[in-house]
C-alpha cells in the first residue's frame, strides 16, 4: 500500500491558487524529495499533507486512510506523522530528554515507559548520554538530531522534513543526511523531504519530484531525472547542460555539427525532426590530438575534477575531465556512448503556449 496518495489537490492563499490539480504518490518506506526554486509550492504541499492548510479540492490518503474525505479534515495530531523543520523548533527551556518526551506525554502516562523510549530514540540518533543538556549547549547538527528523536518517539508512519539540513554547516551536512536516511530506512518510515538543493535531493531521496510554479514537472529516480530529463527545465535545474543543434536521422542516430552521434536507446522523435541534443559535461570526452576537432579555451581545476570549456565546430561545450589538460591544447572531442536525450524544438514551444 502507498504511504501517501495525493490526488488532484488544490490549495490557495487568499483565493490565489498555489497548487492546482497536483497528484503524487509516495510508496511505503520510500523517501520522496520535493525539489524546486523558492516559492514554487513545496512547503504548501507539505502543510496540506500535515493538515496545517485546508485543501479546497482533491484527496489525500495516508497509508490508505483518507484524511480529508467528505469535507472533514483529520487534525494534524491524528495523522500519525512526524515533522522536522529547518529551525529545529526545540523548546529552549526544556532539556534534550524533555524535548524528546514532549510528544509522547499526551499519549502515554507511564513515566518509566516514556523514559525508556526517550533513551531508545536518543540512542538511535547517536545522542545517548546528552539527555540533560539544553538546546543552546548543542551544535546545529545535534539539535537537528534532537528534533528527529522527538519526531521518532511517536513511531510515525510518515515523516515530513522541511529543509532540515539548510542550517547545518556543509562539513557535517552530508554525514547527517547519510545517517538520517539510514535511520528512516532501518525504521521502515516513509518520508517527504523539501529542499531547494539538488545535492541534498540526490543524496537523501529514493525519488524526486521537481516542482515548477505549483506543478510537478517530472517525478522519478534522481538518476533518471538527471540522465533522462523530459524537459530542458528539468535538465537545467539538475545540472550543467550543453545543447547541440541536431536533426533526427533515424531512430538511433542524430546528425549534429560534430558529425553523426549514435544513441544506445531508440530516440522517440520522428526522423527529420529538428531540435537540441543534451550533453552533460561527463558525457563528452577529450583526448589530446594535434589534428583534433576541438580547442581548449579555458580550464578550472576544481579538486575532484577539472572543468574545461572547449570550442568544437563553432560550439562552446563545458566538459568535465579528471585531470587538467596541457594549456592551449588541441583535442579530439567525442561523445561517451549513452542513451541520447533529444528535445524537439516544437515540444518546448507547445509547453510554453499551454
Ligand atoms: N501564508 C501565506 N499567505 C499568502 N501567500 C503565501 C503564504 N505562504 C506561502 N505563500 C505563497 O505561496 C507560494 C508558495 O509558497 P511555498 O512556501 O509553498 O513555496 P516553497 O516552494 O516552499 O518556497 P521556499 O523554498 O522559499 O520555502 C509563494 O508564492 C508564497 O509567496
Amino acid at each position: 500500500m502507498a504511504a501517501l496518495t495525493i490526488h488532484d489537490i488544490c490549495c490557495s492563499y487568499n483565493g490565489k491558487p498555489v497548487l492546482d490539480g497536483l497528484s503524487l504518490q509516495v510508496e511505503s518506506n520510500e523517501i520522496m524529495c520535493l525539489l524546486g526554486a523558492s516559492g514554487c509550492g513545496k512547503t504548501t504541499l507539505l502543510k496540506a499533507v500535515a493538515g496545517l492548510l485546508p485543501v479546497s479540492r482533491g484527496e489525500i490518503a495516508i497509508n490508505g486512510q483518507p484524511v480529508n474525505a467528505n469535507g472533514r479534515a483529520v487534525v494534524p495530531e491524528e495523522r500519525n506523522i512526524g515533522m522536522i523543520f529547518q529551525d529545529y523548533a526545540l523548546f529552549p527551556h526544556l532539556n534534550v530528554a524533555q524535548n524528546v518526551a514532549f510528544g509522547l506525554q499526551s499519549k502515554e502516562s507511564n513515566k518509566a515507559l516514556i523514559h525508556k523510549r526517550v533513551e531508545e530514540v536518543l540512542d538511535l540518533v547517536n545522542l545517548a548520554g546528552l539527555g540533560d543538556r539544553y538546546p543552546h549547549q548543542l551544535s546545529g547538527g545535534q539539535q537537528q538530531r534532537v528534533a528527529i528523536a522527538r519526531a521518532l518517539i511517536c513511531k510515525p508512519q510518515l515523516m515530513l522534513l522541511d529543509e532540515p539540513f539548510s542550517n547545518i554547516d556543509t562539513q557535517v551536512r552530508m554525514r547527517l543526511i547519510g545517517e538520517i536516511r539510514a535511520l528512516l530506512k532501518e525504521q521502515g518510515i516513509s518520508a517527504i523531504f523539501v529542499t531547494h538543493s539538488k545535492e541534498e535531493a540526490f543524496a537523501f531521496s529514493d525519488k524526486l519530484a521537481l516542482f515548477r510554479e505549483g506543478h510537478i514537472e517530472q517525478v522519478g529516480r534522481p538518476q533518471t531525472l538527471y540522465q533522462q530529463p523530459q524537459t530542458p527545465f528539468v535538465a537545467d535545474f539538475l545540472g550543467q547542460s550543453n545543447y547541440v543543434p541536431a536533426r533526427v536521422h533515424d531512430h538511433h542516430t542524430l546528425v549534429t555539427p560534430m558529425g553523426p552521434i549514435v544513441s544506445e536507446l531508440a530516440i522517440e522523435a520522428a526522423p527529420g525532426s529538428e531540435g537540441q541534443l543534451l550533453l552533460r559535461p561527463r558525457q563528452i570526452q577529450l583526448s589530446e590530438a594535434e589534428q583534433g576537432n576541438g580547442r581548449v579555451l579555458e580550464q578550472q581545476f576544481l579538486g575532484a575534477h577539472t572543468r574545461c570549456l572547449v570550442e568544437c565546430q563553432g560550439l562552446v561545450l563545458e566538459v568535465s575531465v579528471n585531470e587538467p589538460l596541457p594549456a592551449v591544447s588541441q583535442v579530439q572531442v567525442s561523445i561517451t556512448p549513452h542513451a541520447l536525450t533529444f528535445f524537439p524544438d516544437h515540444a518546448e514551444r507547445q509547453r510554453e503556449v499551454a
